[in-house]
């Protein structure tokens, strides 16, 4: 018999996911089916988004053989029914309080850097990229955690040496850029970029790094449909531009420069996004989605 959700301990709500404390050593991850746009998390939630980017997560820590921090399956019985399919039960680490980022295309927080100095993260790159330049071999490009509801703040490979030692900056950064690449691969083989991600680490009582949260999802992940990739503008997201150009376009009555948070999405956007992520999925993995826990019964 599963226990409730409510008969485990909550212990940090994220925007889009929680953590609840199982037993000392366990926690149990949850992924709502809330999404973010131009910073805000949005009234209307995408069905099914949860369990999608859990089975992403699943997926690439098995093709990736990185040892990590899940404890069970994606059925396991410490699971409540109400979040079946989009939870897991995962070892309790000691985090390292570092954002550890790859990128293997200029975009985002890089490509304003990369415009004032002509480097991300303390990394030279080649003169004359653009927006959506790819950058081989990818770069570590970590960040700092930032306060809830700020940006985190890019920082240099010396900096991370000088909070956790040289050691561990090295490990951090040679795993990050490891997991990153051959995640890329595989996307990369199936017509999508994932352009960058953000990984988290923690370590074990005896000091094992283990790859922790969630793993090269559209989340944690910038990802590119290949087929509409063009270097010079930026490019679209393959999971969030349909909402993205929903509420910046003529019918939502909204637009980033207002004052306001987004209004609801449209039923046509919320399904069209919802077969975005399962898409995404299941071209990347192979798998069928409806083989996935949770689904309605
Ligand atoms: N993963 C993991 C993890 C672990 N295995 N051990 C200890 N702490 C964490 C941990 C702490 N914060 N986060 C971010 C996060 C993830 C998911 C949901 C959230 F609300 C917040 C992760």
């Amino acid at each position: 018999m599963r226990l409730e959700l409510s008969e485990y301990t909550p212990i940090y709500s994220g925007k889009v996911r929680e953590l609840y404390a199982v037993d000392d050593e366990h926690l149990l991850l949850v992924a709502s089916d809330r999404i973010s746009a131009y910073d805000y998390i949005l009234d209307s939630q995408i069905p099914d988004k949860g369990r999608v980017l859990t089975a992403m997560s699943v997926f690439f820590f098995d093709a990736l053989g990185v040892p990590n921090h899940l404890a069970g399956p994606a059925d396991d019985p410490r699971i409540p029914e109400s979040v079946l399919g989009r939870a897991l039960i995962t070892r309790r680490l000691d985090m390292v309080q570092v954002e550890c980022v790859a990128r293997g295309y200029l975009t985002g927080s890089g490509v304003k850097e990369y415009r004032t100095n002509g480097q991300v993260c303390g990394v030279p790159l080649p003169a004359g990229l653009v927006d959506g330049s790819r950058i081989d071999p990818p770069i570590f490009t970590p960040a700092t955690k930032a306060a809830v509801g700020d940006h985190d703040e890019n920082v240099s490979f010396d900096r991370v040496a000088a909070d956790v030692g040289v050691e561990l900056a090295s490990k951090l950064r040679d795993l990050t850029l490891d997991v990153y690449g051959r995640g890329a691969d595989i996307a990369r083989e199936r017509g999508i970029i994932l352009a960058d991600t953000k990984f988290e680490f923690g370590l074990t009582p005896d000091g094992e790094l283990l790859l922790a949260d969630e793993v090269l999802t559209p989340d944690s992940s910038r990802y590119w449909d290949a087929a509409l990739y063009e270097p010079g503008r930026a490019q679209p997201s393959f999971d969030k531009q349909i909402v993205r150009d929903w509420l910046t376009g003529p019918d939502s009555g909204w637009s980033t420069d207002s004052d306001t948070p987004p209004p609801a999405l449209p039923d046509d956007v919320v399904e069209r996004t919802r077969a975005r992520y399962i898409e995404a999925y299941e071209r990347i993995s192979g798998l069928k989605f409806s083989d996935w826990p949770g689904g309605a019964a």
